[in-house]
């Protein structure tokens, strides 16, 4: 068992959309250099997991805490968790970068200002500074001089790395990485995936929604399996994925249940 620092623990979140309960009480743990893939057949939670950890979706119930703060949550009118605190879910986003499968670029940014925007006006850090950060990661994913190139005319692929040097930007405690090959041309996908390979050799903190199932078992050190909304099986990749229990990891990793 690691011992390293919590850096997002959430519990048992419920989730429903009017009466359909997509979420059934789903908990996760990540500590300090964990990579953690979920995986699950289409329609089983798992993007609205993700997406509850930042209240990019709101659960009804649960619980949040990134590194070692609480967010604090609170019926809002329609009975799902709202911030209580409008200003700390903006700072613990900020802590939880997110990368999507469709990149969410800010098309009439280039790419430094796409970068920069959140370092420079959330969270107030001098413009040289910032600009310098970018630079960083830029060459950190591979992409040296795109700085004043629009997302708009860049592969798929750059865009996604682009989107990646934003998250990383930030300096989050945890990167969710939401499909983030999936809306990639194969021959794409892989660029990507080398540059998440090289941040899990860096010990960054990651939990990632893939359908990438030797990025899950090659890269992440636990795969969890969402079927119909709870964790049907999760473990060290090379037990979880070779040696199912459950019959519906086995059917899932079979191919049978898509
Ligand atoms: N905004 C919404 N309104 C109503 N139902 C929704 C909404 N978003 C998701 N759902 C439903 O919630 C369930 C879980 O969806 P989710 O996208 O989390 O699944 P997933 O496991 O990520 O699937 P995939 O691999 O296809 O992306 C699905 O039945 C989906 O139809």
């Amino acid at each position: 068992m690691s011992t390293a620092p919590v850096k997002l623990q959430v519990e048992d979140i419920h989730k429903r959309y009017g009466a359909h309960e997509v979420l059934k009480g789903v908990s996760l743990t990540a500590r300090a250099g964990d990579v953690i893939s979920i995986i699950g057949s289409s329609g089983s939670g798992k993007s609205t997991f993700l997406r509850c950890i930042n209240l990019l979706e709101r659960p009804h119930a649960g619980r949040i805490v990134v590194a070692g703060e609480e967010l604090r949550l609170k019926p809002g009118p329609d009975g799902d968790l709202q911030a209580a605190d409008p200003a700390q879910l903006q700072r613990l986003r900020t802590r939880l970068a997110m990368v999507f499968q469709n990149f969410n670029l800010w098309g009439h940014m280039t790419v430094l200002q796409n970068i920069i925007e959140v370092p420079v006006h959330v969270l107030k850090v001098p413009r040289e500074q910032a600009v310098a950060t970018a630079r960083k990661y830029l060459d950190r994913v591979g992409l040296k001089g795109v700085e004043d190139r629009y997302p708009a005319h860049m592969s798929g692929g750059q865009q996604q790395r682009v989107a990646i040097a934003r998250a990383l930007a930030v300096e989050p405690e945890v990167m969710l990485f939401d499909e983030p090959t999936s809306a990639l041309d194969p021959e794409l996908v892989i660029e990507v995936l080398r540059v998440m390979q090289g941040l899990a050799e860096e010990h960054r903190t990651m939990v990632v929604v893939t359908h990438e199932m030797g990025f899950a078992r090659e890269v992440s050190n636990h795969v969890v399996f969402l079927h119909q909304g709870r964790i049907e099986e999760q473990g060290d990749p090379r037990q979880v994925l070779t040696s199912p229990r459950s019959e519906r990891l086995q059917q899932f990793l079979s191919g049978n249940l898509k």
